[in-house]
């Protein structure tokens, strides 16, 4: 197989906030392979904006990015070592801001954010602001890159494009918004789209007509996309690949299929338990037990243990690693779990945690008396 088109290694990102170090990405691992389409799932404040943000260094202070590889078509869009005195130590060959800035962001690695109105100037008309994009980006004449314009709208699905180029930002719905911005996404002909929970704000029949619409441009092109969501059901419809976010860390990784079918994860069993299934009424919906930790003071062992139904003593104990645990019959499938580890696991005592009926009993009963 080709090298993966993106290949990020080990990358760690935190906050340094007065309250403590935020280790909201703690060496994260995966890649995205040409034309494929790569999930990155989890529920809120588990790491995925600030992932994507490190990926495009585009984190804010006080968060830096404080190690990792992440490596793009063979540029090293970050390469950073933490030195035994605690310095960070970029190496040569990382990108310049400029290099990021010129070469890669929008031309090569395009970003599709939550808020269309955020990339979106409200004052400006939709097709202006396009055609400038292109312009600035593609070395075309201002007329080529309103014809680009145009053929963009069209692409994406706006009806009476040559007309609609003209609008405002708000006289567009929600979804035609969305989808000027995957048209502006595309204008610059990217190898990559990462997308942050692009369409979470849409209702479900727009969200559906947009992830197809996603799903054919992507064929067409043979776009690459990173799509961020907390949604599985988004997973399973348009996701190649997927991995699995929680507190800072990937603690799975597998193809959609085996991902839904082969789970390795307590925790993404979890997920898929709380998503409605055609064959599921809405009270069979089982909600994932608990709240995230804080991930200033994630909790020891495996991070999940908290909130895990299957945790067992030595959970709490032993960090596991992220190893591949594919059958013959999987490409790859790697989880971080205390089950697949040779730590006398199956012997171990039953952990009383927050998915187990004792404790949530106890949080029932306390919520109630402070009512
Ligand atoms: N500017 C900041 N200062 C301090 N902590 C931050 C900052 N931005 C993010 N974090 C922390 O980083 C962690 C990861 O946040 P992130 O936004 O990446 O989560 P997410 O998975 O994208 O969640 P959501 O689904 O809600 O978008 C959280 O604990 C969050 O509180
Ligand atoms: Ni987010």
């Amino acid at each position: 197989m080709s090298e993966p088109i993106l290949k990020v290694e080990n990358l760690k990102t935190q906050f340094f906030t007065e309250e403590g170090t935020v280790r909201a990405v703690d060496g994260i691992s995966f890649e995205v392979n040409e034309g494929e389409l790569v999930g990155l799932v989890g529920e809120s404040g588990a790491g995925k904006s600030v992932a994507t943000s490190s990926i495009m260094r585009l984190v804010e202070d006080p968060g830096e990015v404080v190690g990792g590889t992440v490596t793009y078509k063979g540029k090293k869009l970050i390469d950073i070592e933490e030195g035994s005195d605690g310095e960070l130590r970029q190496s040569s060959e990382m990108l310049s801001n400029e290099e990021m800035r010129k070469q890669i962001r929008g031309r090569e690695i395009a970003i599709i954010f939550q808020d269309p109105m955020e990339a979106l100037n409200p004052v400006f008309t939709v097709g202006g602001q396009l055609r400038e994009f292109i312009e600035i980006n593609r070395d075309v004449s201002s007329e080529q890159a309103k014809e680009i314009a145009i053929d963009m709208l069209r692409e994406v699905g706006i009806p009476e494009p040559e007309k609609r180029y003209d609008s405002y930002p708000h006289q567009f719905s929600g979804g035609m918004r969305q989808r000027v911005i995957i048209a502006m996404a595309l204008a610059c002909e990217p190898d990559l789209i990462i997308a942050d929970e692009p369409t979470t704000a849409l209702d479900v029949t727009v969200e559906g007509q947009i992830l197809d619409l996603v799903k054919e441009l992507q064929e067409k092109y043979n776009t690459s996309f990173v799509w961020v969501t907390h949604d599985l059901g988004v997973v399973a419809e348009i996701c190649d690949r997927v991995n699995v976010m929680y507190l800072g860390e990937i603690i799975e990784q597998a193809d959609v299929d085996d991902l839904f079918h082969k789970t390795r994860h307590p925790y993404t069993d979890a997920l898929l338990d709380s998503i409605p299934r055609p064959d599921q009424s809405v009270d069979e919906l089982n909600p994932i037990k608990g709240v995230m930790p804080e991930a200033i003071n994630p909790p020891s062992g495996c991070r999940f243990h908290t909130r895990c139904p299957e945790a067992r003593t030595v959970c709490k104990e032993v960090r596991p690693t992220y190893q591949d645990v594919s059958d013959p019959n999987e490409s790859s499938h790697y989880v971080s779990c205390v089950k697949y580890e040779n730590v006398g696991y199956d012997d171990a005592e039953p952990l009383e945690t927050e998915a187990t009926d004792a404790f949530s009993g106890g949080l029932v009963e306390a919520r109630g008396d402070g009512e």
